[in-house]
């Protein structure tokens, strides 16, 4: 089956920057993939890197697109590499919508995580994702002193309602010595915390492995785990505790869905900040591999303004 192939990179600005341990996020950039096959059938798909995670860069996904033929077939779909993975996310999702047995899941029953900045602006920010219904909060820390991240830290776990559940975010940037004082301050304000991300580098394996199993505050696995290739080699090495998947970098679908499926493994879905397209392809597998009903990190909606929330329409000018 062939399909007519049209792509176009789309940047949009974070409506606030995102402060992390890798650094400040200031713009998203994406290409949104269209595939139309024989009947005109549309379907579209979302290529959003993140480089610093392990993806492709958007340039090498920019590459691939320009190199393709303005027609393809399923085959080349099924042939991208595995070094792009979000290229391998996109076109494999908007292949799968053009599938007869295309029908969607039912992502109605997916609970949120709302996302707080990094610092003291968290404080002033879960009220109102409270009211609007977010019991679970992510919050980035590893990025200020630590002194100063557990003085807004006692803060805020002391505001939040105890029906509240947090989530801590430290994108590899503790040492080993500040991963055990986090570890030892959240298990004192168990069961609130839900699980510290990425406390350790990727390259220090063993030690969160031995950190895993000293305190009762769960460790979840990001960075670590955010391609198919390090999903399957770290589950290999032993990693039994979370693992958050992002869909949108992690690779091919199929065989994302294979792998949860096979070894049933505790996994909380997160975004990759990307457009309502990409989302919607996420949040399908989120539905149908969540294990744990663990709340999804696609909450509170860092990019689109209101009006860009429809779908691709809006975003697919001039072509
Ligand atoms: O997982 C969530 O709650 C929201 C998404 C999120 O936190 C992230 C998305 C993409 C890159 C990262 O900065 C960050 C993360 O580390 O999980
Ligand atoms: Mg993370």
């Amino acid at each position: 089956m062939n399909y007519q192939f049209s792509f176009r990179p789309i940047n949009h600005k974070f409506t606030r920057p995102l402060v992390t341990n890798h650094g400040i996020w200031e713009i998203r950039e994406s290409i949104i993939i269209r595939l139309i096959d024989i009947t005109d059938k549309v379907s579209w798909g979302e290529i959003s890197p993140i480089s610093w995670f392990g993806s492709e860069t958007i340039e090498q996904a920019l590459d691939f697109c320009h190199q393709l033929p303005k027609e393809i077939t399923s085959e080349i779909i099924l042939a991208i590499p595995d070094n792009l993975p979000a290229c391998q996310f996109a076109f494999e999702s908007a292949l799968s919508r053009l599938g007869e047995k295309s029908e969607s899941i039912d992502i109605q029953n997916l609970t949120y995580s709302g996302l707080l900045s990094a610092g003291e602006a968290a404080l002033h920010q879960w009220q109102s994702l409270w009211e609007q219904g977010y019991k679970t909060f992510k919050w980035k820390i590893g990025v200020d002193n630590i002194a100063k991240e557990l003085e807004i830290f006692n803060l805020l776990i002391q505001n939040l309602p105890d029906s509240a559940k947090l989530r801590l975010d430290a994108n590899g940037g503790l040492n080993y010595k500040e991963a055990k004082l986090w570890l030892q301050t959240c298990d004192n304000f168990q069961p609130k915390i839900e699980f510290i991300e990425q406390p350790l580098a990727v390259n220090q394996f063993a030690e969160v492995l031995e950190l895993s199993n000293l305190y009762s505050t769960a460790i979840a696995l990001d960075e670590s785990v955010a391609t198919l290739q390090q999903l399957e080699h770290y589950y290999q090495q032993g990693w039994r505790g979370i693992f958050v998947i992002k869909p949108g970098i992690a690779g091919s679908p199929s065989r994302l869905r294979k792998f949860c499926q096979q070894h049933n493994i505790d996994a909380v879905f997160s975004s990759v900040f990307e457009s309502p397209i990409g989302r919607q392809a996420a949040l399908q597998l989120a539905a149908e591999l969540s294990i744990n009903n663990r709340a999804v990190g696609f909450g509170i909606n860092h990019f689109f303004t209101q009006q860009e929330l429809t779908f691709p329409q809006s975003l697919w000018k001039n072509l």
